[in-house]
Formats: C-alpha cells, structure tokens, sequence
C-alpha cells in the first residue's frame, strides 16, 4: 500500500479500515446430495467419514423441511437467517444487518451441479426440502436438475418450440403456423432449425394440398411447404441457409411449378411478386373514392397527385417535398398516389413505398421500413453505400420501380437520401439526380429530427434533408388544413390544441428558460401536496388519470389507443407497468428469459443470475410480468408486413407455456365518413423467449 498524502498517511497510522465492504456477501456452498465436500488431514479419513457434514445448502433443505411456510430462494436466505457455524444451522436473524447470499459459480462444464445452482437461484428452491423436490416442475418430477431447468424454459433448448408448435398444429391454420415459425427462426434462433421443421412440416401442408389437380406425394409437398417458407423469410430478407435449412434442389423447385398454380409464375424474384400482387380492385376503388368520391381529394393534395402522375406517365425525373404537418392529409394522398401508379402499365408498373419508422410504414400501402427496404447499415456516414449489389433481386425491384414514395423523410440523415441518390444512379446506370426516378418525399420538419447521440443543436440540424446538396433538386408542396380537426366538427379542445401545436412547431411558444416551456393548463395533471413528495403516489396518481377504470374498459380499443405514458428511464417503467398490472385481478404470469454467455468460459465471470439484472436501454427486462387483457406496446419491428413494429399497440389475450405470447393488434382503420377508429384485429402471435441479446419481443 503506498499513501499519497498526508491525510492517507495519517488515515494509515492511526490503523483506521481501509477497505470495508456493504452489504457483507455471504458464500453459499453448492453441491449434488450426498457430496459435501470434506476436509481432512492425512491418515483422518475415518474420523471425518464420521464428522457431521452438514452445510449451508444441506442445512436450508433441513430448514425448509422443519418450516414448511419457509418460502425464501436459497440464495436469498442470508437477508433473514444467519448461518450458526458451532450448531449448523440456519437461524432467523435477530438484527437487521445487511447481507445478502451469493451461491459459488460453478462452471457449465461441471453438469448436473451447475443446473443444481439455477434453480437454487430460482424461485423453484422457495421451500424445497430436499434435492429430488427441485426437480418437480409443474407436478412432473424430472430425472435431472437440467430437465427441470429446461421445463421452467431457465435454458436455450428447442423444447418448447418442440411444444409450442406441437399445440399449434392442434389450434391453427397451416398459414398461421408456418409465419409462427418464420418468427421463431427469425427472433428465438433455435439450436437445430432443421431438426425443428422435419419434426413437424408434416403438418404445415393441408392449405397446399388443396390446390394440387392430383394428389401430391410427400416428397414433393415437403419442396412446397420449404418453398412456402423460403417466400416466408424472402419477406425478411432471409433465406433458407441463413438457418441452416435444407435448400429445394431445381428439379423439385420444377416439379412444384409445374404442379401448382400458385408457383406457376414464380420465375421472377418474390420481391418483385410481392409489389405485382396487389389487390387492383381495391387499388382502383380508392383512386376513384379519392378523385370524384365523397372524400376527394383537397385543391392543394390533387396539386401534388397531378403532378406526380403526369411525371410518372410521362416518364420525367421529379423530386418532390411534402411538407405537411401531422392530420393534413399526407398519407391520404401518398396512399392515393400509390394506388394510382400501382394500376398504370397494366398493373405491371412498380411504386415503392417506404417510411423512416415501422409504425408509419403499416399506414402506407405495401410500405416497408426505408432500412430495410434499401438495407441500410447501422452505421452511417458520408460515404455509406446501401448493401444492394447490382445483379440482386432488390435492385431489379428498384430499377423497375417508376415511383419511390417516402413518407416522415425529415426523421431520416441527409448521409441516407445521399446514399439512396448514389444507390439510384448505380442501379439505373443514369448520372441524374436519384437516376431520374419520380421521388416524392413526406413530413413535417417540425416534428422529430434525425437522431443524433449526444447531439448538439448545430449538429441535428446539420443532419437534417435540407442541409444536402440534393435538397436544391426538391419542389416543395405544402399541405395546411388539419382535415382531423376539420372531420372532428367543431371539436374546440382539438382545434385548440392543433393551434398550439402549430406555434410550438414554429417556435411562437414563449419559452423560460432555454428549453423549458409552460404547458397550457388543460394539458397538464393537478397534484395535491401529498403526493408531491413520494414518487409512487405521484406515478399511481398519473395512471389512474391516464387510464381510470383501465380493468372495466380494456376491450375499449379507441379509448385505450388514444392514451399512453411515456417514461424517460427502464426504471420508472417498470414502476408504472407493476402499479397497472397491480389493478388487474387476472393471474400473473412470469415470462422469463434464458440468457447465457455466448462463450462458455464467460459463465463464471458473468453467471446467469448478474445477466438476469442486466437492465439497459434496447434491452427487455429478465421478467416480463404479464396478465390476461393488459395493454402492452412494442418496442421494435418484428414483422412490419403483419402490422408488428415498434410502436404497435396490443392486448393480451393468453400467455402459452410461458413463452409464446397470444394478444391482439389494436389497428386505425379508416370509417366510411372517412374519420379513423381503433379495432382489434386478428390475434397476432409473439415468442418471448431472449436466448441472446437483442433477439427478443419485450413490453414496456
Ligand atoms: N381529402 C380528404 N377528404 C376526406 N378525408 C380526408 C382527406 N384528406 C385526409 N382525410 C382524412 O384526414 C385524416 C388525417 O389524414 P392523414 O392520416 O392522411 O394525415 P397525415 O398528414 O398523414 O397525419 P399524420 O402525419 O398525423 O399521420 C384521416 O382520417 C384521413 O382519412
């Protein structure tokens, strides 16, 4: 120890502590029965043979025996009893010393003792009187301690998918199954994917079999239940490879075109399907609606629907700016714009939609994510190029497309519009600006800004779209009248509102300090002194003026949809979710995840219980407590094409084996009068198991 000053110096010599530790740790032993490890000097074996070997964990078996009502973890014992080394044994603790119990790490590689020390850590040692009791899970009694972990879903093993798509086989339609486990391969990586489809294809086919002229033998239905799946996961931008499935040899690939209608065109990339197989009638029903209907287009949006059309007919470069704030009707015309394109050429003419954000993108027809459609890289700079190689299905898609439609464009860096220009002109061969392609970009510079960590005001701005040098090619359009508070009626509180809105955007709000305004008064929650000072009276006192009567009104779809409380911290989440789940009388369910080092030899360093406290932005929590009827938001995109992005609102409707979660899609519809609503849609299926991070469904 060396003393740098003169006050550690003295601290040295007058002999004060120089290191304490708080809580105090206690190290609690682990071991299978009977294999207490014993000490002894040489030549005593006999007299330690006949020693009392009990131990801290042979001890807590024992107590729990002698007190049944005992329900405390084994790791959590020390917080309560103490540890009577002269007696040994456990007994409550008199004092309120703080310490807390930590259970040696044992190596994965040690087998059956390292399962032991899960489920010690687990709920399951609440009680347990001895070791066989730790192995019964759910009334079954397992072999090993790793069957039982295995049941509680504590590891990364294929069983419960085994399980969950055994039940869905009995419960739902082929379709529904196969996109069960698109999502599976997607998002729970499952350690033998192949193994997993051969166990259970057999039952994914009947939709096939009943298109088929003559009955097909199972060698060829096993080809179109892969195919079915390979068109899955093009959707993703994934291939059967990618998770180690068989691949369709040609010869089969031929056999199944030759066999069925549905694949019979299946000779251009489904990419390219995808954007051919739109509905026409509907297509031409909403042009005909939005052109001479009862809800025909405003003046200034038929101003930028001629405009694009005429360019789209007559096959001239244009670059158009939307500018429209929230409710004037933006989407509204793009989506009359997509349906009009989308039905020129004999139906053959491609428009491509994309948006900056899932949520946005399940509003526009056929609308994909701007990243994923132009594979755009995490990381962006000025030099970034979209991973779109020239000979790939994707840029035959987008040198076909006569139209590229995106939507909330001012979310997104200039680095990503310069990246699709350069991107356009490779692709289409032509030294025009975005290769002389019809581009009609959206949104409000008043709403969000491109992200930018840690950003500087300067800095925001100098990612925004207008800070290109391909801004110079835009014209702009404006869009001004809220047609959502002009089909309100005479809704004062909206207009009012909208008003506000608008001089916000516009910087007319008088401001206190740099960044602090006043919130008008009807804005704004009163709270009397009580609950000022204590964190969790205020938060129950916000839910219950959020969502009074939450439990009577949770099939309530639009009320529900119009309400949400945004949190800046995981924590004061988590805090709001437990007082919301508290109000509903349903049985909890605990959903947990399975986490692990993904190298091995981490696991002692980073034991599983330390990954389970892991609780950082982007990241879902260990324990999802769920019950039936709560609302639950999305936090990323799992499947735009069904509507499951970041953002999407949802109701539970049932938790299955712990891990696949059953709840429905509240979805805007548009009402005849043209005024949206909220509806339930079709129960949307979620897998909530994380093996690893970042591959998983959570709710906050
Ligand atoms: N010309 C119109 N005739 C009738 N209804 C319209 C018209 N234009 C827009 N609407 C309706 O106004 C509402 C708002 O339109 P829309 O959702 O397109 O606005 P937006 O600008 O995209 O809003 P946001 O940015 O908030 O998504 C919708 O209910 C839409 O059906």
């Amino acid at each position: 120890m060396r003393s740098l000053g003169s006050s550690e110096a003295c601290w040295r010599l007058f002999g004060f502590n120089i290191s304490e530790r708080h809580p105090a740790v206690y190290a609690m032993r682990v071991h299978l029965q009977g294999e207490e490890m014993i000490y002894y000097e040489e030549g005593q074996q006999r007299q330690a043979a006949q020693q009392d070997h009990t131990t801290e964990l042979t001890g807590f078996l024992s107590y729990n025996k002698a007190h049944p009502d005992t329900a405390v973890k084994y790791c959590d014992f020390p917080e309560i009893f103490t540890w009577h080394k002269p007696t040994k044994k456990w007994v409550p603790r008199r004092g309120s010393f703080n310490t807390i119990g930590r259970v040696l790490t044992i190596h994965p590689l040690a087998g059956e003792v390292y399962y032991l020390r899960m489920l010690l850590n687990h709920d399951q040692s609440k009680g347990a009187g001895c070791h066989e009791v730790l192995k019964r899970v759910h009334g079954h009694c397992h072999d090993t301690f790793k069957g039982a972990c295995e049941a509680l879903g504590l590891l990364q093993s294929d069983n419960e998918w085994h399980t969950i798509l055994t039940d869905a086989a009995l419960t739902q339609m082929c379709p529904q199954i196969k996109e069960l486990f698109v999502t599976l391969l997607l998002f729970n990586k499952p350690s033998d994917p192949a193994a997993l489809f051969d166990q259970h294809y057999m039952e994914w086919w009947d939709d096939l079999k009943q298109n088929m002229p003559t009955p097909p033998d199972d060698k060829l239905l096993r080809a179109m239940v892969l195919l079915d799946i390979e068109r899955r996961l093009q959707n993703h931008s994934k291939e059967l490879p990618d998770f180690y499935l068989p691949t369709i040899p040609h010869d089969m690939r031929q056999r199944v075109r030759e066999q069925d209608d549905d694949y019979k065109h299946a000779h251009l990339p489904m990419v390219i399907q995808e954007e051919l197989a739109y509905d026409i009638t509907s297509l031409q029903s909403i042009v005909a609606d939005r052109l001479n209907g009862n809800h025909a287009l405003l003046p200034s949006q038929r101003a930028v629907y001629d405009a694009v059309m005429d360019a789209v007919q007559r096959k001239i470069p244009l670059a158009i700016f939307l500018d429209a704030r929230g409710g004037t009707g933006k989407t509204y015309t793009l989506n009359a714009l997509l349906a009009a394109t989308r039905t020129l050429d004999n139906h053959k003419n491609i428009s491509l939609a994309v948006a900056s954000s899932g949520i946005v993108a399940t509003l526009l027809l056929g609308s994909r994510t701007f990243h994923s459609r132009f594979k755009v890289p995490i990381q962006i700079t000025e030099s970034t190029t979209f991973q779109i190689t020239k000979q790939s299905a994707v840029a035959d898609l987008i040198d076909r497309a006569k139209l590229i439609v995106w939507d909330e464009a001012p979310m997104g860096h200039r680095h990503l519009l310069e990246a699709l220009d350069r991107t356009l002109r490779d692709i289409t061969s032509q030294d025009l600006p975005f290769g002389g392609k019809v581009m009609v970009l959206a949104g409000d510079f008043r709403q969000v800004l491109p992200v930018i960590k840690r950003g500087s005001r300067a800095q925001i701005v100098d990612a925004s779209l207008k800070r290109s040098k391909l801004w110079s090619h835009f014209t702009l359009f404006n869009l001004t009248e809220n047609m959502r508070v002009l089909q309100s009626g005479d809704d004062k509180e909206l207009k009012e509102f909208d008003a506000w809105l608008l001089q916000l955007g516009n910087g007319h709000i008088d401001y206190i300090r740099d960044d602090t305004m006043v919130l008008p008064p009807h804005m704004c929650m009163t709270i009397d002194d009580t609950s000022r000072n204590s964190l969790n009276r205020s938060i129950m006192m916000a839910v219950s003026w959020v969502f009074p009567d939450l439990h009577d009104r949770k099939n309530d779809y639009e009320w529900i949809a119009q309400r949400a409380i945004l949190a800046p911290k995981n924590s004061a989440v988590d805090t709001i979710n437990e007082h919301i789940s508290s109000t509903f009388p349903e049985t909890l369910t605990m959903c947990r995840s399975a986490d692990s080092t993904i190298d091995e030899d981490d696991a002692t360093r980073f034991p599983t219980e330390y990954l389970n406290t892991i609780n950082t932005a982007g990241m879902p929590p260990h324990c999802l407590a769920l019950k039936k009827g709560m609302p639950l938001l999305l936090p990323m995109n799992l499947n735009p094409k069904e509507g499951l992005c970041n953002g999407t609102r949802l109701i539970v409707k049932e938790i299955v084996h712990g891990c696949l979660l059953k709840a429905c899609q509240l979805q805007m519809v548009t009402r005849e009068d043209g005024k949206c609503s909220f509806h339930g849609s079709h129960c949307s299926q979620l897998t909530m198991h994380s093996l690893s991070f970042g591959n998983v469904v959570s709710f906050q």
